[in-house]
C-alpha cells in the first residue's frame, strides 16, 4: 500500500512551484550518475520533462486513491517497455528523484518525508515493473509496420495506412504510439481511424503541427514502403456494450479518426448512429467521400457535416454545441462520444449535459497528438474515458 499521502504531496508541491527547473535538475542528476541512460531518451528533452512531471503529478495526486494509482502505474509500466526501460533502471531514477526533492523541498524535507517518498517510490516502481513483466509475457513492446498508403488530403494533412508485421489487437476508439525512422525514440499517439480489418491494416489521420516532429514527418516525409514502429493500442474510449442505445459521435478536425472507427463498428452491427463531422470550411471535410460510402453501406448511419465558418451544401452551419439543440429531440437516451480540439470537446460535453445526456454516457479522451498533459487528474468518480488528458495511463507512457 502507498504511504500516508499528505507528506508526499507537501514535498511535491515545492516541485510544482518551478517544474521546469526541478525536472532539469532531476535529469541532470540522472544522466550524471548513469550517462548510458541518456540513450533511452529523445534528442530534445523539453516534452520529456513535461511528461515526466505530469506523470509524477498524477502519481502523487492518486496516492489516496489506490485503484486509480494502480491503474495509472500499470499503464506507465507497460508503456515504458517500448523505451527499453529495464528493472535495474528504477534505482537510478529513485536516487535522482530523492536528490531533487532534497534540494527543491528543502524546507519540508525531514526524515519522515524521506521515508514517505522512499516508500511511495518503491511502491510505484514495483507496480510498474510487475505490470511490464506481465505484459512482456504476452505482447511485444512494439510492432514494426509498413506504410502501405499515404493519401495527402490537404497540404498539412495525410491519411496514412499501415500494415503491422504481425497482428496488432485494438478496439475502435483506441490509439497507438507511433515512432518514425526520422525521429528515433520520439513517440506520438494517434487514434486509429478504422475498425479491425481482415488484412490487419490501420489508418491514421495525421495533421502536421507547426514544428511537430512526428506529425511533420508522417505528413511530408513518408511514402508507401517506409517503416514505422507502433506501440500497443491503448485508451478507454471504446464502445459501450449497450447495443440498443442510439449513438451520437462528434469528430472535430482530425478528431474524426476515432469517431470513424466507432461508426464502422457500431453501424456495421446495425446500431443507429449519427456522426457529426465538424470542420471550419468545406475543404476541412477531408474524409467526406469515404464517409458517404460508409453511410451508403450502413442503413442506420447518418453522417452530418457541421461547418463553423462558412456554409456548404448539405452541411449544418455553426459550431457543434450550438447546432445540437436543433438536432436532438430526445437526447436523454443517447450515448455520445466526442473527439477534436479541446474547446470543442468541452463545449459539446456541456451542451449534451444541458440536453439531458447523463455524464457517464458522454465519452471522450481529450487526446492531443503532440501535447503533454496539462491538467490535474480528474476527481474520483469521473468516468474513465471522460477524464482530462490521459496521456500517462492506458495511453502513452512518460518515462522516468
Ligand atoms: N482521440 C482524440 O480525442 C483525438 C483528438 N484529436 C485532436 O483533435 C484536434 C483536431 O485538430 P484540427 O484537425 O486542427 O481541428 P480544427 O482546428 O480544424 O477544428 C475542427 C472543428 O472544431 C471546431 N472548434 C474549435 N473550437 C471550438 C469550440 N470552442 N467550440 C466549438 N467548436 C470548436 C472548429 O471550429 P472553429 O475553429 O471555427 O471554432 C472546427 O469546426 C487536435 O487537437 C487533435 O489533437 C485528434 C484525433 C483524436
Amino acid at each position: 500500500m502507498p504511504p500516508e499521502p499528505r507528506t508526499v504531496k507537501l514535498c511535491f508541491a515545492r516541485l510544482e512551484a518551478d517544474p521546469a527547473r526541478a525536472t532539469s535538475f532531476f535529469y541532470g542528476r540522472l544522466f550524471a550518475a548513469e550517462p548510458q541512460l541518456r540513450a533511452l531518451f529523445p534528442p530534445a528533452m523539453g516534452h520529456q520533462r513535461d511528461r515526466f512531471f505530469h506523470a509524477l503529478l498524477r502519481i502523487v495526486w492518486s496516492q489516496d486513491d489506490p485503484g486509480e494509482l494502480a491503474d495509472h502505474l500499470g499503464g506507465l509500466g507497460r508503456g515504458h517497455r517500448r523505451y527499453g526501460v529495464l528493472r535495474e533502471h528504477y534505482a537510478a531514477v529513485g536516487a535522482a528523484l530523492t536528490a531533487t526533492l532534497r534540494v527543491f523541498a528543502a524546507d519540508v524535507w525531514t526524515d519522515e518525508a524521506e521515508d514517505a517518498w522512499a516508500a511511495a517510490y518503491r511502491h510505484a516502481a514495483d507496480t510498474m515493473i510487475g505490470a511490464a513483466e506481465r505484459d512482456a509475457a504476452q505482447a511485444p513492446p512494439w510492432w514494426a509496420a509498413e506504410v502501405t498508403g499515404h493519401d495527402r488530403r490537404a497540404p498539412d494533412l495525410a491519411v496514412v495506412t499501415l500494415r503491422p508485421e504481425r497482428p496488432l489487437p485494438f478496439a475502435p476508439g483506441q490509439h497507438v504510439g507511433v515512432q518514425t525512422a526520422r525521429w528515433p525514440r520520439v513517440w506520438r499517439r494517434y487514434s486509429i481511424a478504422n475498425a479491425p480489418r481482415p488484412d490487419g491494416t490501420l489508418r491514421l489521420h495525421v495533421r502536421a503541427r507547426p514544428g511537430g516532429w512526428v506529425s511533420g514527418a508522417l505528413v511530408r516525409c513518408t511514402s508507401p514502403g517506409d517503416s514505422v514502429l507502433l506501440g500497443p493500442a491503448e485508451g478507454a474510449m471504446t464502445l459501450d456494450p449497450d447495443a440498443d442505445r442510439e449513438l451520437l459521435l462528434v469528430g472535430g478536425g482530425t478528431g474524426l479518426a476515432p469517431m470513424k472507427a466507432l461508426a464502422e463498428e457500431a453501424a456495421g452491427s446495425g446500431r443507429a448512429v449519427r456522426l457529426l463531422v465538424a470542420a471550419r470550411t468545406p475543404d476541412g471535410l477531408y474524409d467526406l467521400p469515404d464517409l458517404r460510402l460508409l453511410e451508403a453501406a450502413c442503413p442506420r448511419l447518418r453522417v452530418l457535416p457541421v461547418l463553423s465558418r462558412s456554409p456548404g451544401a448539405g452541411a449544418l452551419s455553426g459550431r457543434v454545441p450550438d447546432v445540437l439543440p436543433g438536432l436532438l429531440d430526445d437526447a436523454g437516451g443517447l450515448a455520445a462520444y466526442v473527439a477534436g480540439p479541446a474547446p470543442l470537446v468541452r463545449g459539446t460535453v456541456t451542451a449534451l449535459q444541458r440536453l439531458g445526456v447523463p455524464l457517464q454516457r458522454v465519452h471522450h479522451d481529450l487526446l492531443t497528438a503532440d501535447d503533454p498533459v496539462t491538467s490535474r487528474p480528474a476527481p474520483a468518480g469521473t468516468p474513465s474515458s471522460s477524464r482530462p488528458p490521459d496521456r500517462t495511463t492506458r495511453s502513452r507512457a512518460p518515462r522516468p
